[in-house]
């Protein structure tokens, strides 16, 4: 099976900060992955260099088995660092912009908004949106080009409980129809709840990769992930 997504041996220096020391995850097709670390341990670093927001000092990225490049990026959907949103358009004007953009039918757009439950608000300026609905309609504009691979920095950060809940299921339905999605998250109980496997990152390193039972200490996945963080802290000081 080809993998979605690979990262190799991926560095990355930042204000005279080691990012990224050698971090690599591979997430497969239909597959949910949850990245995990604690603040700065690079999640984000990682994320927006696959999505190509910034460039990575060394390692390799590919996509579906080739590198990353403007092509194989046609195929990815990507909402980091939270949805860049213009304040005077309303989400259908979002859509169509972004549609055209990235030359799909704005059809598959308005789909998406459906997805996110957004059909109330749609003709509602962004700028009188809440926070929910903002991340919302982020994700509506990741999903717009009906991608093969999503990456999702914190999509959840702010949600209440039926919009976290709309996530968790939003995500495993385009799992099932064998869309990958590379997700960060702090929030543990939600990560168990959505994905397949996780990655975590400690200090810019991969320190753990592979399915939650693998993580979770005796059944716990709270006190894995505190001990797995403790260990490999230590190992870097
Ligand atoms: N523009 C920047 N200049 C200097 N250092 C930076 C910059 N951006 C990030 N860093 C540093 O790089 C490291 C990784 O940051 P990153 O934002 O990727 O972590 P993260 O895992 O996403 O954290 P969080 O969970 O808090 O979102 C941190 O030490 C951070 O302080």
């Amino acid at each position: 099976m080809t993998e979605a997504l690979r990262v190799t041996g991926a560095y990355k220096s930042l204000g005279g900060n080691r990012a990224l020391n050698g971090a690599g995850l591979t997430v497969n097709p239909g597959e949910v992955y949850g990245l995990l670390g604690p603040n700065g341990a690079g999640k984000t670093t990682v994320m927006k260099a696959i999505a190509g927001l910034a460039s990575l000092d060394s390692g390799e990225i590919a996509a579906f088995g080739r590198p990353m490049d403007a092509r194989s990026r046609g195929e990815v959907g990507t909402l980091v660092e939270g949805p860049a949103l213009w304040p005077h358009l309303d989400a259908l004007e979002h859509i169509r912009v972004h549609a055209r953009l990235r030359g799909v039918p704005r059809e598959w757009g308005y789909a998406a908004l459906r997805a996110l439950g957004m059909d109330d608000v749609a003709r509602r300026r962004t700028s009188a949106y809440s926070l929910g609905m903002r991340w919302r309609l982020g994700i509506a504009l990741a999903l717009l080009a009906r991608p093969r691979l999503l990456v999702l920095d914190e999509p959840t950060n702010g949600l209440d409980p039926v919009g976290t809940r709309d996530i968790r299921t939003l995500l495993r339905d385009l799992a099932a129809e064998g869309v990958a999605t590379l997700v960060s998250s702090h929030q543990l109980d939600q990560v168990a709840r959505t994905c397949d496997r996780v990655g975590v990152l400690v200090s810019g390193s991969t320190a753990y990769e592979g399915p939650l039972d693998g993580l979770a200490a005796g059944g716990d996945l709270e006190s894995g992930f505190f001990d797995l963080v403790t260990r490999s802290d230590a190992g870097v000081r």
